[in-house]
């Protein structure tokens, strides 16, 4: 069953309703971005919710110290880094699941990614569309075949504007470990649509009636 994270969580009412929907993963976005939450509000929601719910912290080019301090005081489980984090930077996280994104236009760069699978420093891949000046939360697509053309290492989980109308696609031509998505179950940056949500996961996972 395909692994599914729903990010940019920034209040408990939705972290609640897409964990009863059956997602594995939460994030929170501790980067600039429309769906930046505090360190406070993420502890919050996070102490509510169960153990069995992964709690990923987005980070893009962040102190390591900072990161750590925050995965720390909020109870986080995993970090996805988002940046331009090299191998080494990866390798301060032994204890967290780390989620390194790389950004895809319509090819994949393996030579700069193999660096990261050799040394061992994370442990999935997050596969996100390029857009010039954006850091990501996008609602932009990239070609999913690309990610099924190649035997993968590690898991790889398919980001980049993904929804319920195209996250069967999505699975079906990139066969990856997992799929992330944040503006494409949203109301409005920051607020999730319970409707798109469940219609997100059951779209994802082949469940829909
Ligand atoms: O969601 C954000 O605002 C964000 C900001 C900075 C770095 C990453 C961010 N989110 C990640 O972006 C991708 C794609 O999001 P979308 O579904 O296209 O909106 C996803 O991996 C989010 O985790």
């Amino acid at each position: 069953m395909v692994w599914i994270k729903i990010c940019g969580i920034t209040n408990l009412a939705d972290a609640e309703t897409a964990t009863a929907f059956g997602a594995n993963a939460l994030g929170f976005v501790f980067a600039p971005s429309k769906r930046k939450v505090e360190p406070d509000t993420a502890r919050q929601i996070i102490k509510a919710l169960p153990p069995e719910v992964e709690k990923i912290g987005v980070f893009v080019n962040e102190e390591v110290a900072r990161v750590k301090e925050i995965a720390n005081y909020c109870g986080l489980t995993g970090l996805q880094l988002h940046g331009e984090e090299s191998p080494d930077y990866c390798s301060y996280f032994r204890n967290y699941d780390v989620i390194k994104a790389f950004r895809v236009s319509n090819y994949i760069d393996w030579q700069s990614i193999k660096p990261y699978v050799v040394n061992q420093c994370i442990n999935k891949i997050l596969l996100d569309t390029y857009v010039p000046q954006q850091l990501g939360g996008t609602g932009k697509t990239f070609p999913w075949e690309i990610v099924g053309e190649q035997e993968w290492e590690v898991p790889v989980i398919i980001a980049g504007g993904l929804n319920a109308g195209n996250a069967a696609l999505a699975v079906r031509l990139g066969k990856p470990f997992g799929v992330d998505v944040a503006s494409g179950v949203e109301k409005e940056p920051g607020k999730k649509d319970p409707v798109k949500l469940k219609a997100f996961i059951e779209k994802a996972r082949g469940l829909e009636k």
